[in-house]
């Protein structure tokens, strides 16, 4: 007896976990990154590789699907569906540890794409601003379940700095990715670049004015203003695509190396200026750009 397997097609929250996760396999397999895990190797990283930034992406599909589908039932921000959504985020970090053996691949990532994957499906249709308004909203609502880590990278540079990280970056509506990466990914794919340059240039416009507590707990203030201007100045030589920037990019590199510098922070919000630019309604990617 033949058995027909029904073929469903995928709910919203399952799309929307699809892109997610695509988000962050793009972003990994992007390269040349200033010192990050890439195509070319594993950056500034000892306890990373490219097979594991891929496992630890696949790893959160389900909590990224749940996120979506949580937020589908509650249909509203609400502190319900912020409680909900901070526990199906510890329940996914807790997975890609799983996966990770423990190495802390995507933390960043699960924060800034969960909240969008959550606000996406809240506001379907609508702007990558408008999506990005309402995740901030969610991050704005406090989590009483949360547990406080004073002692997180993240926290302890803030301190020690004064400077704002992955939670404000959230709860301010992401404006490194809605004023720096998405502008700078149209834009240089209007002028040409080609994808994967438009993509670096992308993600050079977001290293160029975030705060990124990676960067700051690994190798200081200074660390985190050679980045900085860095980036700035790959994309003052005219970007990725140019031969003065790709000069630019290759000593950009060698300074994230010199300094053990691995801009994790802002590899999460370009993954996240992926999703939005699948997502929301502007000129799309071309077809068969990976
Ligand atoms: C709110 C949380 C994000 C916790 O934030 P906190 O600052 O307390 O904690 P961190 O553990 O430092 O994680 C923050 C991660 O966010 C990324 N990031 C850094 N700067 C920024 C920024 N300015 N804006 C946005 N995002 C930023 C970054 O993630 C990437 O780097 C990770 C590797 O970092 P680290 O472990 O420090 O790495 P190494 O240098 O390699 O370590 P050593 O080798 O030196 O030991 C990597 O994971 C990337 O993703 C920061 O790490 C949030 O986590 C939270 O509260 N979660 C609770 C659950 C919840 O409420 N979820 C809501 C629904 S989704
Ligand atoms: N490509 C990458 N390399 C290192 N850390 C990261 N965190 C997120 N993406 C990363």
């Amino acid at each position: 007896m033949s058995a027909l397997i029904a073929r469903q097609a995928p709910t919203a929250a399952e799309r929307l976990a699809d892109l997610a996760v695509q988000a962050l396999v793009d972003e990994a397999d992007l390269s040349p990154k200033p010192g990050l895990v890439d195509r070319r190797g594993s950056g500034a990283h000892s306890d990373l590789h490219l097979g594991l930034m891929h496992a630890s992406a696949q790893s959160l599909w389900p909590a990224f699907a749940a996120m979506a589908d949580a937020a589908r039932c509650e249909g509203r921000v609400s502190q319900a569906l912020r409680e909900t959504l901070g526990q199906l985020g510890r329940d996914g970090e807790a997975e890609m540890l799983r996966v990770t053996a423990g190495v802390n691949t995507h933390r960043g990532a699960i924060w800034a794409l969960g909240l969008l994957s959550a606000a996406a499906m809240l506001e379907s249709g609508a702007s990558a601003g408008g999506i990005a308004a309402s995740a901030a909203a969610l991050a704005r609502l406090d989590d009483p379940a949360a547990p406080h880590n004073p002692d997180s990278h993240g926290a302890r540079v803030c301190r020690r700095y004064g400077v704002l990280g992955a939670r404000e970056q959230a709860q301010h509506g992401f404006p490194a990715v809605i004023e720096h990466g998405l502008p700078q990914l149209l834009a240089s794919r209007r002028a040409g670049a080609g994808e994967q340059n438009a993509r670096l240039d992308a993600l050079l416009a977001i290293m160029s004015s975030l705060t990124d507590t990676c960067v700051l707990h690994r190798a200081g203030l200074e660390g985190l203003t050679r980045m900085q201007a860095g980036a700035r100045a790959v994309l003052r030589a005219g970007g990725a695509a140019s031969l003065a920037g790709r000069r630019q990019l290759r000593l950009l590199d060698r300074d994230m190396l010199a300094l053990n510098a691995s801009p994790g922070g802002a590899a999460d919000l370009l993954a996240a200026t992926l999703f939005l630019d699948r997502l929301a309604p502007h000129a799309p990617a071309p077809t068969g750009s990976n």
